[in-house]
Formats: structure tokens, sequence, C-alpha cells
């Protein structure tokens, strides 16, 4: 492992990464270092970490490379707390961004760049608000616990979603319930879900549909990562969540606040049955060398 390693740090609606490339796979961070890394007092600071490399230099990218050839590289993603996770949907955005600007890929408005990553291989594209991804087929998984979280006053049932990792989406009051809950502790669920599960809390906007497109804020605590400012697959959960409990008619399109700013969700159809698809920008903030012990 080399001492000095090259990082960059971005950011996605204020979900925040370290990445560096590491093509042939070389560089195995213990989840350790990546929780020293991330610490936002004594190391850079960050949600999570980004690994660039090449997916036939690792084991996982193989699953990659079997469900899509064009899927050079993978996105080898750990949160804060060194854990591995399936997906991170401001993460490849931002993962996006880091190839492009680097010149290990190229997207021309109207193509697709193939991405690996532990929860299969995932579809971006430009758009108006920085990048799309494809999510891929997202299931109801995971029941509906009990969920209670420190000065909620009542626990609520939630509702578990799949969008390539778990999530439960619970449903609040009014903004002043949002915004008092304190997620700085994780959210006891119950039954608590085997692997954990990302908890988002979602209020309906006033009114819930504004020129056919559904509005909602949402805050998170995400698995391995606590409070966020953003969570990309929380929010297509937190939409497809609010589609479902407002039933039928409900519109496919959604624009989910979060406190590091707004990202889209639209639901569509395919082949393979429904896909949901994240939208949002994805900027690179600046570049250092880390010491690694
Ligand atoms: N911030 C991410 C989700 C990161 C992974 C999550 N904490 C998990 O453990 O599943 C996003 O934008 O989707």
């Amino acid at each position: 492992m080399p001492a000095d390693l090259h990082f960059t740090k971005g950011q996605g609606t204020g979900n925040d990464f370290v990445l560096f490339t590491d093509p042939d796979g070389e560089v195995d961070l213990s989840p350790s270092q990546i929780a020293a890394i991330c610490d936002r007092h004594f190391g850079v600071g960050a949600d999570g970490i980004l690994r660039a490399v090449r997916s036939r230099s690792l084991e996982a990218g193989a699953a990659a490379l079997a469900e899509d050839e064009s899927a050079e590289w993978f996105m080898d993603y750990h949160n804060a707390d060194g854990s591995l996770s399936e997906m991170c949907g401001n993460g490849i955005r931002v993962y996006t961004r880091y190839l492009l600007d680097n010149g290990l890929a190229t997207l021309a408005p109207g193509e697709t760049l193939v991405i690996g990553t532990r929860g299969g291989v995932r579809d971006v594209q430009l758009n108006k608000l920085g990048f799309q991804v494809d999510l891929g087929r997202w299931r109801l998984d995971g029941g509906e616990p009990l969920v209670r979280a420190k000065n909620l006053q009542v626990a609520r049932p939630g509702l578990g979603i799949n969008v390539g990792n778990p999530h439960v989406v619970v449903a609040l009051a009014d903004d002043a319930e949002l915004d008092e809950a304190d997620l700085s502790f994780i959210p006891h669920l119950e039954p608590a879900p085997a692997d954990g599960a990302n908890v988002e809390f979602v209020v309906p906007g006033d009114p819930l549909v504004r020129d056919g497109v559904g509005h909602i804020r949402m805050r998170v605590h995400e698995r391995g990562s606590g409070e966020t400012l953003s969570c990309g697959t929380g929010a297509a959960a937190a939409a497809l969540a609010t589609r479902h409990w407002a039933g039928a008619g409900a519109p496919n399109n959604w624009s989910v606040s979060v406190p590091g700013g707004v990202v889209g969700v639209r639901m569509f159809p395919t082949e393979d049955g429904e896909h949901v698809a994240l939208s949002g920008p994805a900027e690179l903030v600046y570049e250092g060398d880390l010491a690694i012990a």
C-alpha cells in the first residue's frame, strides 16, 4: 500500500465523498483506515469513500462485467464507518464527474456510461440537473417495521423499500416534526432488519402535487454514515413510498428537498419491470494527498 494517496473530495447535494483512483485494485483500505479518513475532526471528513477501480481488477467486478461488458469502471463504495454498501445514488453521480474530469471515461449528451456497483450495473446519463442514474428495478422489501427516533413523540410504521440498497421510509405529520427529529442517534426499528437500513423521514409538500410533479421534504439517517445532508437512493425510496401511500393517480415524477439541496426522482416502465431514476448535481471541490498509516 502506498504511503501517500492522492484524493479528490466531491459532493452531490451535500452528501460528500473522498474519491481516489486505483485502476488495478492495489489499495485495499481497511475499515478503520476508511473511518479515519472520513472522520470530520481528525481526517478529511466525508460520508463515504469511492474507489475508482477497473471492474476486471476486483472480484465484485466480475459480476458487473457478466451483466454488461461495457462496465469498465467499478464504484467501490464504503460508508464512513468502513462498512460496505451495495449502492450510493449521490455517490455515483459524483463518481461519474470524477471519471470524466480525470479523463477516465467520456459521456456526451444522449450517451450512456455503464458503471459497475455491488448492487448491479447502473446507467448514467447527462441531464439538466447534472446527471441521471437509472437505479434499476425497485421492490417493496422489509415489511413495515415500527420506527422510533429521538424527539419523535410516537413510534410510526415505516415502509421497507430496496433500490439496490435497503431503506425504511417513515411519514411524519409536518415540517415542525421533521425539523425536531434528532437523527444523531440510529433510529430504532422493530423488527430490526438483519443487514440494517437507511431510514428516511418524509413530509408531503403542500400541496403534494404541483404541475404534475410530487413534492416532498426528507431527512435521512444513513446506515454506516449517520445523518447526512442528502441520500440519493433514500430520495428515490422516499418518493416511491409517498407514491405508494398516495395511491392511484399519484405522479411518477418527484422533487425531493433534502437539507443539502434538491434531487429529482422519476419512475418509468421497462421490459423488466418498473425502474426508478435519480437526477441531481455533482461537484468536485478539492484535491489533496493523504498519508496512509
Ligand atoms: N448516500 C448514499 C447511500 C450510501 C449507502 C448507504 N449508507 C447504505 O449503507 O446503504 C446515496 O446517496 O444513495
